[in-house]
Order: C-alpha cells, then structure tokens, then sequence
C-alpha cells in the first residue's frame, strides 16, 4: 500500500474550521472534572494518524486557538515499523503537525512480537520513556472502543473490574513513573467523530488492519456490533452505560474489601510486596462473598493486573482446610512479581520468589565488640565523621532485602555508660541440635519442637539468628572473659526476620542485667528492600 492510497484529503490549518459542539462539550466537562488534577501537569497527545486521535488533536488546536482550552497538548506518534507505510504515517503526523503549528514528537518503538498486544505495550513503554513523573497522557478512546472493550471481557468471563471498561481518568504507575491516562471522549460515538472528520476533512490515516477482523475486537466491531445494533440501535450507549454504572460498583466492592483488609491482614507480619500476610480466622468471619472479594483484592495488591478467579477459588480453599497440611503452595506469576501463596497455622501468606529465594540464604556467624561502635572510636578509625549517622551490622544483607542491626554511635555510647564491661555480641544461626529455652517453653528445646513451641513456618527455618552475648573484663588487653559463672556467649535473644523471642538469661547465673541490651537490640533490628 502506498501511503497517497490512505492520505484521502491534503494538509489544511483546521483553526479556524467549524467547531464541533458534541465533541468539544464532552472533552470541556471532562476537562472541568480533572481540571484540579490537571493543574501545572503537562499534557501530551497520544496520535496514532488515525481518525479517533487526529479528531481530538484537532478539536484541540481549535479550542486552544480560540481560548477554550488553557494548553496545547504535544502530539506523540509512535512509530511501530510494522507495516511497510509506517514511516510514511509518522512524516504525515509530522507535516500535519507543523501545519497546525502544534508540538509533535516521533518516537520509535521496539516491538517484541507482531501481534496487537505486542503493539501496545511497545507503544505505552516508548511513550512512557517520554514522560515525567505525573504528566498526562490524552488519548481517543470512545464510546464504541468502549463497547468493544467490554464485550471482549465478557466474552472471556471477567468480573465487576474488567466489565467496568477503559475509565477516563486512570493513574498508571509502572516503576517510579506515575502517568495519567485521560480518555475524555468515552461517551462520545465513533459516528459523530466520523462526521466531524468529514466536515474538516481531516486527513487522516485509514489503518487496513482495524477493521480485517482477524482479531477478537475487529471481529466483534465488524460482525457482532451489527447484530447487536438491530436489537437495540442504542447498543453502544447503552453497554457504555452500564460500564459506567459497574464502574462505581467496582468502587465500593474497593472500598469494602480495603476496609476487610485493614482488619485482616496481620501488620507486624507485613514486608510488601515481598510477603504479606493475613489471618484466616477473621478472614472466616465474614461472609464468603466478601471473603472471595478480600482474596482477589490482597493477592493483587502490588501488581498492575489482578489474579485469576481460579487462583482466588485456590486460596479460598486453602484458607478452608481444616487438616495439618503446611505443604501446599499455589503459584501467581504476576506482571511484576512472581508469588508462592502458603499457609501456616490460622495464617495465610503471598511471599515473593525474590523474598523466598532471599530467605534460603546461609546466614554466617560474626561477633561485634559493642564499644567498636561508639561515637569516640567510629571518629578515631576515620569511618564515621559524625556520631549521627547510623552504622548497621548485617545480619543477612544481600541481593534484594537487607536485614540489619541499626545503630547511632551516639546511642551505643549512651548504652555502654551503664556497664562496667566490654560487651561482645555474637550472632549465629540456630542450630538445629541447639537447646534454647524461650519464655514460651518451661524448659530448653530444640529443632521441630521449637518450631511448634515458636510457630516458624518452614520457609523462615533457616532465617533464625541466636544473639548471644559476653561480657569482658575492659582493662584485660586479651579479651579475657570475666571470672564468674557466665558462659562465654551467654544465649540471650532469638531472632527471625520479623520477630525477636527473649531467652531465659536468668537461669545463667549472672549479675549484670541482659535486659537492657535485650531492649536496645530489639529496637535497632530493620528489615527492608534494598532494591
Ligand atoms: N501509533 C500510535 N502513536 C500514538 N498513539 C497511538 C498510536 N496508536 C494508537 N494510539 C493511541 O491509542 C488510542 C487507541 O488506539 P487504537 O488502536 O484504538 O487507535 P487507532 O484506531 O489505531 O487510531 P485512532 O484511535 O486514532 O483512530 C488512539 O486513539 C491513540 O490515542
């Protein structure tokens, strides 16, 4: 095809043509409704050539020319290289541009595959990669893409979420990068934009492929919006209605199930979106449908799109169960992530592979001389130049998640006032053989029953770290431990990821007090994403 073959009408400047009152009404109220949103946001123009988007980047210059509109939007084409004429599509938005003497950018996309959805996603990533952080993405998005939309979803089974269609203001976040899509000509019909065309004799770019119907919306616009329409010609209002409607029913089920959540979930279990965690019991208390919609509603947090019934349907069952089974793990390969979703007793968790995979990792054992950490000798060995800044001593800090013991020399300063000794603190990994005596148990245990005694699940087995602590004479240059009846490396915490279990230090017969340390170390522990 030659690009003159879908070029019909040559280059006019459309400001001063005729306005369209329908099609500028409906982008003015639109504009009224986010114009709060809208302040100090730059806006671009997503314009393939084709009708929809040149209609509205000509609506625009008019409203702008005449002082209706406070900005002009950059055009943004892009460029897809997938069909022989592609390039000359992008100089014709380019020339029809300058015409107008409105801002356009070419941009080139890499496409990964040849099919639609590979179009689109290559086409949003080059726009993105355009835009700053909170700009405004305008696009042609109508009534009858709308209808399409939502006709695609039902035929694959969607729910409220997906019934409910494109919405005209949605912010998308991806990375850091939080955009705004702004569709404001949903409810506008693909014929009035069409008659507009015709009356500016707009020259825009008749893509073959839109209406081939080889695939699912060319065919449902091609062969099935036809039938439709002989039931009931009002069929692109009216499914563009009950989008809206499901849109605002899609918004209290929301509202609901973060309510749910907030009561559910368990808080001090939390590291998102690596792990999440929720508690079955006041799961149970509600009535199913709301358990169903928590489900779907915390599986998908964190991620652009959300899970599959079948996974909640999955998780709703395992949350049932009632036998001792902690083996069972489904699987989630989400956009950005992929999960294991586990239970553990009455609790449900949705850890990430990344989070897992961190939590198999060999912990070493390392002693720290406290003192090593104090204000005086920090500024000494040149490490810290001032006492403010914290120092962290790693317990696991690798890859993806960094755990660690926190400190402001300061702090360690204040600390070590109070004791008449050297401190060294070692931490290790448990030991399976290793006999610890927590204040949940009356005597020492070790391996399967401290886990039950403790409730690890057998994913956090690995993570648990035993602090013990030896006192030193500070005079003694060798390091000698004190003569008295405390052990050398005198257990006095347990540590795993999320939670510390204090150790019957008493029992040591020990004269200087564990407790304080036992507190400082407690609140110095972080855990968090490194990356
Ligand atoms: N190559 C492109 N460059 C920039 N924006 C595009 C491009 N293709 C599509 N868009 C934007 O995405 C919207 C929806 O895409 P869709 O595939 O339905 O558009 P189209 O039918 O090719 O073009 P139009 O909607 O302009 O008639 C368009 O209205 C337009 O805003």
């Amino acid at each position: 095809m030659t690009s003159s073959a879908i070029l019909p009408h040559p280059i006019e400047p459309v400001a001063e043509l005729p306005i369209d009152a329908v099609l500028a009404e409906a982008l003015l109220k639109s504009l009224a409704e986010y114009g709060e949103q809208l302040h100090g946001r730059r806006v671009w123009l997503a314009c393939s050539g084709g009708r929809d988007s040149l209609a509205l980047a000509a609506l625009c210059v008019q409203l702008y020319r005449h002082g209706k509109l406070p900005f002009l939007p950059q055009l943004l084409h892009v460029n897809h290289h997938l069909q022989a004429a592609s390039g000359a599509w992008a100089q014709h938005v380019a020339n029809w541009a300058k015409a107008q003497n409105i801002p356009c950018r070419i941009l080139q996309a890499q496409l990964n595959g040849r099919d639609e959805q590979a179009a689109r996603q290559a086409r949003y990533d080059a726009m993105r990669a355009q835009l700053n952080q909170d700009d405004v993405l305008l696009l042609a998005h109508h009534a009858d893409d709308q209808a399409e939309t939502v006709l695609m979803r039902l035929i694959q089974g969607a729910g409220v979420n997906g019934l409910s269609g494109m919405q005209p203001w949605r912010i998308q976040t991806q990375g850091t990068l939080r955009i705004v899509l702004w569709r404001p000509w949903l409810t506008i019909k693909r014929a009035t934009i069409s008659a507009y065309t015709q009356r500016l004799k707009l020259p825009y770019i008749d893509d073959p492929t839109n209406d081939a119907g080889d695939n699912v919306r060319s065919g449902l616009r091609r062969d099935i919006m036809p039938i439709l329409a002989s039931y009931n010609s009002n069929v692109i209002d009216n499914i563009a209605r009950s989008a809206q409607l499901l849109s605002d029913a899609q918004l209290i089920i929301n509202a609901q199930a973060s309510e749910d959540l907030q009561h559910t979930e368990v808080a001090s279990l939390q590291l998102p979106p690596a792990q999440r965690v929720l508690n079955i019991d006041k799961l149970q208390k509600l009535p199913i449908y709301r358990q169903r919609q928590l489900l779907h509603h915390w599986l998908g947090q964190d991620e652009p799109l959300p899970t599959a019934k079948q996974l909640v349907d999955d998780v709703l069952s395992l949350s049932q169960r009632d036998d001792n089974d902690h083996q069972t793990a489904l699987f989630w390969q989400g956009r950005k992530h992929s999960y294991s979703i586990r239970r553990y007793r009455q609790q449900l968790y949705r850890l990430s592979s990344d989070w897992l995979k961190w939590l198999e990792l060999p912990l070493a054992k390392q002693t720290q001389t406290l003192s090593n950490f104090t204000e005086s000798n920090l500024i000494k060995a040149d490490v810290q130049a001032t006492g403010r800044q914290p120092v962290a001593i790693n317990l696991r800090n690798e890859d993806k998640f960094a755990w660690q013991l926190k400190v402001l020399p300061n702090e360690v300063t204040q600390l070590l006032k109070s004791y008449e000794y050297k401190v060294k603190v070692t931490f290790a990994p448990l030991d399976r053989q290793q006999r610890i005596q927590t204040a949940l148990a009356s005597r020492p245990q070790s391996g399967k029953k401290l886990y039950q005694t403790l409730a690890i699940p057998s994913w956090l087995r690995e993570s648990l770290v035993v602090v013990s602590v030896t006192f030193m004479n500070k005079e003694s240059s060798k390091n000698e431990p004190l003569e008295n009846d405390c052990p050398i490396e005198l257990p006095i915490l347990l540590l795993s990821p999320f939670e510390s279990w204090a150790l019957n230090a008493e029992q040591a017969n020990i004269s200087v007090d564990v407790k304080q340390l036992v507190a400082f170390i407690n609140s110095h522990l972080t855990l968090h994403k490194t990356c």
